[in-house]
């Protein structure tokens, strides 16, 4: 585990100084994989690494979470509360739908919570700016198999150091790390509702799409919802196209 940490720690040093920049950051959520992020952050750039807190309508026991992450990793900290923000867009552009009589109700959940994805990534990178820093993202190779992420929103960021690990894998570099227990043994969530979590929207399991992944055999169900998923987001791996000259 010390060799795969230290490939890591050296890439994100390496791709920091490419980019001729000072520093990373990540957003702080209380969930495992930015947890992760932060103690890899730290150990590449320990002066210059900083966690954002960015709570919008959240759980208060993911900002407790979120703060023993700040504790573990020893990474600098900052907290934008982003629930007025997105009371105000979300609100401005509900009641234009609402007025020109063409809201459509059916999308309003999923709407409202990738707006949030959307305003916690233009926050990132306005910091970003502002400290000639990269926007270090949290998505493990489920997640970008799959697509589980917002496109432009969570998915919106310079470098993807996890993406090669499996869900387990990110598990034990958690542990290896010291990220606290609680922490490494709570459920998956997006938090981008109440009582959201990841298994449950997904209807199948992170241990199905590891094992998928590793070319192990999985009930049927679940390679059907993985490769469902994995085809409906295709588009989000790849840039935007254009059309042929
Ligand atoms: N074929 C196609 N070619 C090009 N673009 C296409 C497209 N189909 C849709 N699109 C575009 O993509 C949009 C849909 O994609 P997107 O906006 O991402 O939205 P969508 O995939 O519908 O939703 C995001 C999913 O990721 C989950 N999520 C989000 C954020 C964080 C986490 C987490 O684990 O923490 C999970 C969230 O719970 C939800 O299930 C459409 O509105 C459309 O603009
Ligand atoms: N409240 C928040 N404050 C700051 N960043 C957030 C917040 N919510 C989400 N994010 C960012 O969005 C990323 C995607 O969320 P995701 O839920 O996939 O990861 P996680 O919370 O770190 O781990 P888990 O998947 O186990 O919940 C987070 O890793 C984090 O960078
Ligand atoms: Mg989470």
């Amino acid at each position: 585990m010390e060799q795969k940490v230290e490939k890591i720690v050296t890439w994100l040093r390496e791709q920091g100084e490419r980019a001729n920049v000072d520093g990373l950051l990540v957003g702080v959520s209380g969930g495992i994989d930015s947890a992760v992020v932060s103690h890899l952050i730290k150990r590449a750039y320990p002066e210059k690494s900083l966690g954002v807190i960015m709570p919008c309508k959240s759980d208060g026991s993911d900002q407790e979470h979120a703060k023993k992450v700040i504790d573990s990793s020893g990474i600098q900290s900052i907290a934008i509360d982003l629930t007025e923000t997105h009371n105000v867009m979300f609100g401005t552009i509900l009641e234009q739908l609402k007025t020109e009589d063409i809201f459509n109700a059916d999308q309003e959940k999923i709407a409202d919570a990738n707006l949030r994805a959307r305003l916690r990534m233009s926050t990132l990178y306005t910091l970003a700016t502002n400290h000639r820093y990269l926007v270090v993202g949290t998505d493990n190779a489920a997640e970008w198999h799959t697509g589980y992420f917002t496109k432009f929103g969570d998915g919106g960021v310079d470098l993807v150091p996890l993406v090669n690990l499996t869900k387990g894998e990110v598990g034990e570099m958690a542990k290896y790390l010291g990220v606290p227990d609680e922490i490494i043994h709570k459920q998956p969530s997006a938090g981008l509702w109440e009582g959201q979590t990841d298994e449950n929207e997904m209807g199948t399991s992170y241990e199905m799409i590891d094992l998928y992944l590793k070319g192990e055999a999985i009930p049927e169900e679940d390679k059907r919802i993985i490769e469902a998923m994995h085809n409906r987001t295709a588009h989000k791996r790849k840039i935007a196209p254009g059309p042929p000259e």
